[in-house]
């Protein structure tokens, strides 16, 4: 058996290493007890970073320590069976022979526990994730929400110092997920080691991780709060996650901001120099003729898509400042909006927030 987990240092980890032609480089700091969510578009090194702190692809560089232990320095690297490492991924991967409380005692059994303990551990985990009376039910028996919880518990039978946790809801229907994320953000609360989430899920992030960091390209683009990514995102990628249009430009400290694409935006936030703009997308109106009134942005585009979502409508719109528009369901048939059409999109200046790029 092992030596038992210290919780206390945290997770201190720089993994770089090549993956194919993809070149990983991936800083990720946590105090005991935190959730860091890692976020970022297919392909971009999330999965990569996780096998690398599991020990499962061994890094070129850098290090990995975790609860003041060194599990990689990039020439010694301690065996993934060696590391106090909890892991759930989107299938559940239980053991469809195995009843629950067999399922989640696995992990202790296989650390060297004795088999009453490991079941008496197992049970407690179950109970800790609301399944104390499903502890005799094959994976078969539970709903896909369950096996997930169970999968959980199995996670963190073992006690460990880092839990890892791969798109772990990504397998359950809407109504199941919203319910799991909760029972998850419960268990997780009481969980006094580092959580590593990573997820496409923007929901999942907000909700349940301390820490946001957006991974694009194998290089970490932003780190933050959620609420700090949410007021200041800084890529186009995490601009589309948090939901605002995002523009980078230049400011002339006048109130004007100019884009890559030569696109002018109208501010009252600080423009010195090279900046991030915000738009919105409820703080756009459509118009078909040019609207009146200053100071305002008032950019002629043309409509490339419209989808509805519950009572509103998202309208997609290019040209010189590309943007989504969120409107009533009313305004797109009072104005017959249709794709391919050219309408005016006006933004008050006051709604165009500016901090420095
Ligand atoms: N087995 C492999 N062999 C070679 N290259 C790989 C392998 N697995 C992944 N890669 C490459 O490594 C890079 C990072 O992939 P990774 O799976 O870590 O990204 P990800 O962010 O987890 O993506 P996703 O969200 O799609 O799971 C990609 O360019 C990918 O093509």
């Amino acid at each position: 058996m092992s030596s038992p987990a210290d919780h206390s240092a945290g997770l201190d980890a720089r993994v770089r290493l090549s993956r194919g032609a993809a070149e990983i480089d991936v800083a990720l700091r946590a105090e005991p007890g935190q959730v860091i969510g890692v976020l970022g578009p297919n392909g971009g090194g999330k999965t990569s970073t996780v096998l690398a702190l599991a020990g499962v692809l061994p890094l070129a560089e850098g290090h990995v320590r975790v609860g003041g232990q060194l599990w990689d320095d990039g020439r010694h690297r301690l065996a993934p069976e060696a590391r106090h490492v909890g892991l759930m991924l989107a299938d559940s991967l239980l053991f469809p022979h195995l009843r629950a409380v067999d399922n989640v005692a696995f992990g202790p059994r296989s650390r060297g526990v004795a088999r009453q303990q490991a079941r008496e551990r197992a049970r407690t985990e179950l109970e800790r994730v609301g399944l104390g009376d499903r502890e005799a039910a094959r994976p078969s028996e539970l709903s896909s929400g369950q096996q997930a919880r169970v999968a959980l518990a199995r996670a963190l039978a073992t006690d460990p110092s880092l839990l890892l946790l791969d798109e772990p809801l990504s397998a359950l229907d809407p109504d199941t997920r919203a319910r799991t994320r909760s029972d998850l953000a419960a268990r997780l609360t009481a969980y006094d080691g580092v959580t590593v989430l990573v997820t496409h899920d923007p929901l999942d992030a907000l909700t349940l991780a301390d820490h946001l960091v957006f991974v694009e390209h194998g290089r970490v683009t932003q780190t933050g709060t959620p609420a700090q990514v949410l007021s200041e995102p800084r890529s186009a990628y995490v601009g589309t996650v948090v939901g605002l249009n995002l523009y980078a430009g230049q400011g002339d400290s006048h109130g004007h901001v100019r884009t890559a694409d030569g696109g002018l935006i109208v501010t009252t936030g600080p423009t010195e120099g090279p900046v991030w703009a915000t738009v919105p997308p409820s703080a756009v109106s459509l118009h078909l003729h040019e609207p009146e009134g200053s100071p305002r942005n008032a950019w002629r585009l043309r409509i490339a898509s419209v989808t509805m979502q519950g009572q509103s409508a998202r309208v997609g719109l290019v040209g010189d400042v590309p943007l989504t528009a969120e409107v009533t369901l009313e305004s797109v048939t009072a104005l017959g909006l249709q794709v391919g059409q050219e309408v005016w999109a006006a933004v008050k200046a006051t709604e165009v927030r500016t901090y420095p790029r």
